[in-house]
């Protein structure tokens, strides 16, 4: 059955009362969530909220310990074999390490984002059509690093490391992109160019993301729904314009000495403002400002 939202459409993911168990931790606790077709959304929390987890969860790289998750009305916490790698092509995955083969080309990393797509005996003969090498290209060109394309995925810059991988996504032709921590290890000017690329993927192809995020910032910039978690739990869900301070504190807690967790600390922001005051700080290169 799927669950209709309070505005009428229907829900394509549905998580229903997941929760993940590693030993006597508790990573993900109950959460229980719908999300729209065409969704941009962020994920916030502390580090070992349980971010990492959920998302793992959706995309199948483990399993929940109770609960379940459906799409399109389909049981995904269930499947098997070949069904499994259909959702693992259907809802592409971009991590913080960007995940590339580093000694292979950038057009090679991209094509591998068909695999499974393709029968196993082609897989093995390592064979892509022209059309399929068109496609790459194609990613390539959107993402603006086409010119790469021949060069070892390994000795391209983080920024550009992470395009490739939301090209080789786009090769999945997926129907979901969950992107966990896509920002972490890129500097603020590489950092705007990945989440203005999710962002235009997100809206011209209509396909929903799903975001992990450690800036608070970045979510309220791109994401139309935001959802906090902490201690495993979901204890925010709603328009970036409905997370108060009060919502932020919940969702951060406060730190050591009890003092309240302040935006700038989940913050790397990549707002140019920011940045000259960090750099006037004494706490950031010259070279990142401006950006
Ligand atoms: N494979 C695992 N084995 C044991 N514990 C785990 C495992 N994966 C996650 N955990 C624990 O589960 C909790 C949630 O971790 P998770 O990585 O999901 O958090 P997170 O919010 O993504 O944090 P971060 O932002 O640091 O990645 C943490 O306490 C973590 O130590």
């Amino acid at each position: 059955m799927r669950l209709k939202q309070p505005n009428g459409k229907v829900a394509m993911l549905e998580i229903r009362n997941v929760s993940r168990r590693f030993g006597k931790k508790t990573a993900v606790d109950s959460v229980a969530l719908e999300i729209e077709q065409g969704q941009m959304v962020g994920i916030i929390g502390r580090s070992g909220a349980g971010k990492s987890t959920l998302l793992r969860m959706i995309n199948r790289l483990i399993d929940p310990s109770q609960g379940s998750i459906f799409f399109e009305g389909a049981e995904v916490s269930a499947h098997r074999g070949a069904t499994l790698r259909r959702w693992q092509r259907d809802c592409a995955m971009i991590f913080q390490q960007f995940n590339l083969v580093p000694r292979l080309d950038v057009l090679t990393n991209v094509l591998l984002g068909r695999l499974n797509h393709r029968s196993t005996a082609l897989n093995l003969l390592g064979m892509f059509s022209n059309e399929e090498r068109a496609q790459a290209i194609a990613a390539l060109e959107r993402l603006d690093i086409a010119p790469t394309a021949l060069q070892r995925a390994g000795t391209l810059s983080g920024g550009q490391q992470q395009r490739v991988a939301i090209a080789r996504a786009l090769m999945q032709q997926p129907k979901l992109i969950l992107a966990d921590e896509p920002i972490a290890s890129l500097d603020p000017m590489n950092a705007k160019v990945v989440m203005d690329s999710l962002r235009d993927i997100n809206l011209r192809e209509g396909i929903t993301v799903i975001t992990n995020l450690h800036t608070l910032d970045t979510a309220r910039s791109y994401c139309n729904r935001i959802i906090g978690m902490a201690g495993g739990k979901v204890v925010f869900d709603g328009a970036p314009e409905s997370l108060t301070r009060e919502a932020v504190r919940l969702v951060y807690g406060a730190d050591a000495n009890g003092e309240e967790i302040s935006e700038a600390i989940t913050s790397t922001s990549i707002r140019p403002e920011r940045l000259r005051k960090l750099e006037s700080a004494g706490s950031l290169e010259p070279a990142y400002a401006g950006h």
